[in-house]
């Protein structure tokens, strides 16, 4: 298997660091120091961070700060996780200690434009080739429980039903509003799957052991701490956590959280404990042989690392991963809330579920 080894090469993500990059852009005038801007650089590293900040000629920048450059607008993780990446709409009525929660479409004060790459931070570069504009929908909630029976692929929506007061929530992407691709790092990019909502798809030739995402968690917790865990969040993360997909057929008054959660997160290898995965939580399941990515977690860097397994991927190949090889289509439904629609396996029969 051939192993990358420049980080040239790697498909680097972190939310952490991006994250704390917007909140002292924020509160720092215009300083492009991305030495003041990354913190010193021992912090980073025990952040497990990348933070070398030479400019590499025609490196591709990963994440940049939202900004408003001349008619375009670059595209930051909060709108690729958040925004896009999500299928939320806002919710009317919700109560919660966050409400003071505010929206901030409309914020468009004084931004620098500071990009991530696979190295670091740095500025803009005016070779850097910038994206349309997204619509902006920062306008996250909260929820209390589960929206069941909405799935976010194309399933049987006649299913579907509202638990307490929750209103509806958009899991689809919106095919008239929404950008076609929501993520893109050279390797892959997000955008609207045949199988269900969003999915992961080959922006070139991938061959086999081509490492095609580092993901640091949003958070990691295990069962008895989810709650505790994503309470220490702040506001920009929780409405990344809060956008992904919802299992669709949690029990009713499952907490809005808790149903994400089973749906989203990855073993970190210790006991019950995972992480919440912003990006490779949009990748969707295939079931053997057709799953043509394989994930681990690495423990030294603390990050889920995604590889191709297949021999080949042609370009514009939706690229999945199994949800567990073990796993029936029965095991899907019950676990995750979907009919598999892999196109590998027969799906769940419709006397199944009459049987169980
Ligand atoms: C981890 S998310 C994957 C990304 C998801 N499509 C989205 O829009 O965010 C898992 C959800 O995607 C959908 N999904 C993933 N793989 C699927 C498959 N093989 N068949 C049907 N739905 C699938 C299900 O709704 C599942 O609960």
């Amino acid at each position: 298997m051939e192993i990358t080894t420049s980080t040239d090469e790697i498909a680097s993500l972190d939310l952490r660091l991006e994250h704390r990059l917007t909140i002292q852009l924020e509160t720092t005038a215009s300083s492009l120091k991305a030495d003041s801007d990354m913190g010193n650089s021992k912090k980073a590293q025990n952040n497990g961070c990348i933070t070398d900040n030479r400019i590499y000629p025609n490196e591709k920048p990963l994440l940049c700060k939202d900004v408003l450059l001349g008619d375009q607008y670059w595209l930051s993780v909060s709108n690729i996780t958040a925004e896009s990446a999500c299928t939320s709409e806002s919710e009317e009525g919700f109560t919660s200690d966050l409400e003071s929660w505010t929206d901030d479409e409309d914020d468009d004060s004084d931004e620098s434009v500071l990009c991530l790459t696979s190295h670091g931070a740095r500025p803009l570069d005016s070779n850097d080739s910038l994206r349309p504009p997204l619509p902006r929908r920062l306008s996250f909630k909260p929820l209390e429980t589960v929206n069941e029976g909405e799935p976010a692929g194309s399933e049987d929506a006649e299913s579907s039903h509202i638990q307490g007061q929750v209103s509806t929530q958009t899991v689809e992407p919106d095919l008239e509003s929404s950008p076609t691709v929501i993520f893109e790092n050279g390797f892959f990019n997000v955008s609207v799957s045949k199988i269900a909502g969003w999915g992961a798809f080959a922006a070139r030739d991938l061959k086999f052991g081509d490492r095609i995402l580092v993901e640091k968690p949003l958070f990691t917790a295990d069962s008895s701490s989810l709650f505790k865990e994503f309470d220490k969040l702040d506001r920009g993360m929780r409405e990344v956590a809060l956008a992904l997909h919802a299992n669709d057929n949690c029990k009713p008054g499952t907490p809005k959280l808790q149903a994400i959660w089973t749906t989203n997160c990855f073993s970190t290898g210790w006991r019950d404990a995972a992480g919440l995965f912003p990006i490779a939580s949009r990748f969707n399941h295939s079931c053997p042989p057709k799953d043509n990515i394989e994930y681990t977690f690495n423990n030294s860097n603390g990050s889920l690392e995604m590889m191709v397994k297949a021999p080949k991927i042609a370009a514009g190949e939706e690229l999945t991963i199994s949800y567990g090889n073990e796993r029936t289509p029965l095991d899907l439904f019950l676990r995750y809330g979907f009919r598999c629609r892999c196109g590998a396996c027969p799906g769940l029969l419709d006397n199944t579920l009459d049987i169980w």
